[in-house]
């Protein structure tokens, strides 16, 4: 599904009844009837008691809406509008009359009656907060602050009218304070700030109503970001070799770390790949080998401090000719020579290549290796990393992901994966996806070693680069999900990722529609 920024949906609106004839009042007067039918969804309209908090935009106008058609199903509804009648849009105003000739009771708020709002709403089965949507332009202060508070302790069930007010559209940051709601009904499609977090925790569960928008506006492809969905994974055929499904070389490991060369070798042939090589320094290969004797080792030459020394570098472009993939830097440490040698390995190597933990603090010093590249480069950053890389703080990443992320691809000619809640997927032409499945116990040691295996498996498969590395991404964090469902969240570790991988891939094959819908947006 795509995912539409607070500009394209004005874009949207405005070619809608531009070009369309599709008018704001009719949007507004499906976008209100959406809310009423999602509150008689969740609690049942019979003679419930609603509030409706509207805002003075159009975003309030959707409230009075909901108040209209609620008030017609035969729910009790009390209406109270923020701010001044004089600031009212035109739309509001005329739903604003609708609502008192219905009889519906509407009371205005403002600093000196504040206080009762909070009492009022206690008394209420369900809040509607219609305050702020995509017009939400500064930080939430004043009374517009003391009603946000007063809705969040009303222990009502709060439906969200667009996005949960005082939450950022575009990046899911709260600007000052916002509504915790339990469900959210979006319009058109679904705001990243729905889907990043902290917006994300605060708008409960979504529900998306097209209220009417044209399907083509809705599929327009100048809209960059959507939601990772899964694709349909072949059958694996049976006259097949093991060659068929991918060869891939990891270079990994030192004596310090030899979780990160196991698991991210051994998630690669759990995720389906064919042939898994593993060069790493020789002192650690007879451990190894005694835990993952599936995977073929290519003992290497180490300095003095047991990483990969750099005497390696033709050996290791010699195999990487044999490889269909090229996995670099789960656990090789940021040993100067080592990271010498990861550059020089990044830059010659003709082939894809997936650039993980300590081999992409080697890469962050010198970008122009990546720019250089001509096959696919692939990065894998935490956001740490991902500031190394970029040399922007991680407080700025956080206040616009999608914004860093995609300067980020283009910048340095790269997919880049950028891990986290939740983990996003930028392509170097300004395509981004969010993707929906995993959970924060896979914010553990060796997790993201298990998604380099299983991005170069999705490649070993047969898929584009691109879609590889969607779908490793979702793979990886329905493998979680799969995990925390069966042994709760804390039994979530690399190992229990990694042999949950099969599971998921045989639920892609065999109910695609299943797993789709655990992680699709409820449509209306
Ligand atoms: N665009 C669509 O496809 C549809 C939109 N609908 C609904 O309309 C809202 C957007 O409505 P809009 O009037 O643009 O803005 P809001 O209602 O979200 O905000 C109202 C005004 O509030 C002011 N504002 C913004 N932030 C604050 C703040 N922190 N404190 C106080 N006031 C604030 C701002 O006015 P200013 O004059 O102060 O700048 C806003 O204009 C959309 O979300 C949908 O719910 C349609 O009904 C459906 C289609
Ligand atoms: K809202």
């Amino acid at each position: 599904m795509k995912v539409a920024s607070v500009s394209d949906i004005k874009r949207i609106d405005e070619l809608a009844s531009a070009r369309y004839g599709v008018s704001h009042e009719i949007l507004m007067e499906n976008a209100g009837a959406a809310v009423a039918r999602v509150v008689d969804m969740v609690a049942g309209v019979r003679n419930l008691l609603v509030a409706v908090v509207a805002g003075t935009g159009n975003n309030g106008g959707d409230g009075l809406v909901a108040a209209r058609h609620l008030a017609s199903n035969g729910a009790e509804v009390r209406v109270f509008v923020v701010g001044r009648e004089d600031k009212m849009t035109d739309l509001a105003r005329i739903n604003l009359a609708r609502v008192r000739s219905a009889g519906i009771p509407v009371e205005f708020v403002s600093e000196e009656n504040i206080s009762e709002l909070r009492s009022e709403l206690e008394y209420s089965d369900v809040v509607v907060d219609a305050l702020f949507g995509i017009g939400l332009n500064k930080p939430v202060e004043g009374v517009y602050r003391k009603a946000i508070e007063a809705v969040n302790s009303s222990g009502a069930i709060i439906v969200g009218v667009d996005i949960p007010s005082g939450v950022n559209g575009d990046t899911g940051q709260v600007m000052g304070v916002a509504v915790r709601a339990d469900y959210t009904v979006t319009f058109g499609l679904p705001k990243p700030g729905l889907l990043l977090y902290p917006g994300a925790e605060y708008a409960g569960e979504i529900f998306v109503s097209r209220i009417s928008y044209p399907r083509a506006l809705l599929e327009d492809e100048s809209i960059q970001v959507e939601t990772n969905d899964p694709v349909f994974i072949p059958p694996r055929r049976p006259d097949t070799h093991k060659g068929d499904y991918g060869k891939a070389l990891f270079v990994a490991g030192s004596r310090q770390y030899l979780g990160a060369p196991l698991f991210s070798s051994m998630s690669f042939l759990l995720a389906g790949g064919g042939y898994s090589r593993l060069a790493t320094v020789a002192s650690i290969v007879p451990h190894l080998g005694s835990k993952a004797s599936e995977v073929v080792y290519e003992p290497l030459a180490e300095t003095a401090n047991g990483t990969v020394a750099y005497a390696n570098l033709e050996r290791l472009l010699k195999l990487a000719e044999w490889a269909d993939i090229v996995v670099v830097g789960p656990g090789l440490t940021t040993e100067e020579e080592t990271s010498r040698l990861v550059r020089e390995v990044v830059a010659r190597v003709d082939k894809p290549v997936v650039i993980d933990g300590d081999g992409l603090t080697a890469v962050s010093a010198s970008p122009e290796v990546l720019r250089k590249r001509s096959k696919p480069t692939v990065l894998t950053p935490h956001l740490g990393e991902m500031s190394r890389l970029t040399g922007v703080g991680v407080d700025e990443i956080k206040q616009d992901r999608i914004g860093v992320l995609r300067r980020a691809c283009r910048d340095l000619n790269s997919i880049i994966v950028l891990k986290g809640a939740h983990t996003l997927v930028g392509m170097p032409d300004g395509r981004v996806y969010i993707n929906l499945s995993g959970n924060p116990g896979m914010a553990k040691a060796g997790s993201g070693d298990v998604l380099v295996g299983t991005i170069a498996a999705m490649y070993g498969l047969g898929f584009p680069i691109e879609v590889a590395v969607r779908m490793g991404v979702f793979v990886h964090g329905a493998a979680g999900d799969y995990v925390a469902a069966r042994r709760g969240i804390d039994g979530v570790t690399a190992t229990s990722i990694m042999h949950a991988l099969p599971r998921v891939l045989q639920a892609l094959r065999e109910d695609i529609d299943g797993l789709y819908a655990l992680y699709a947006l409820r449509e209306l």
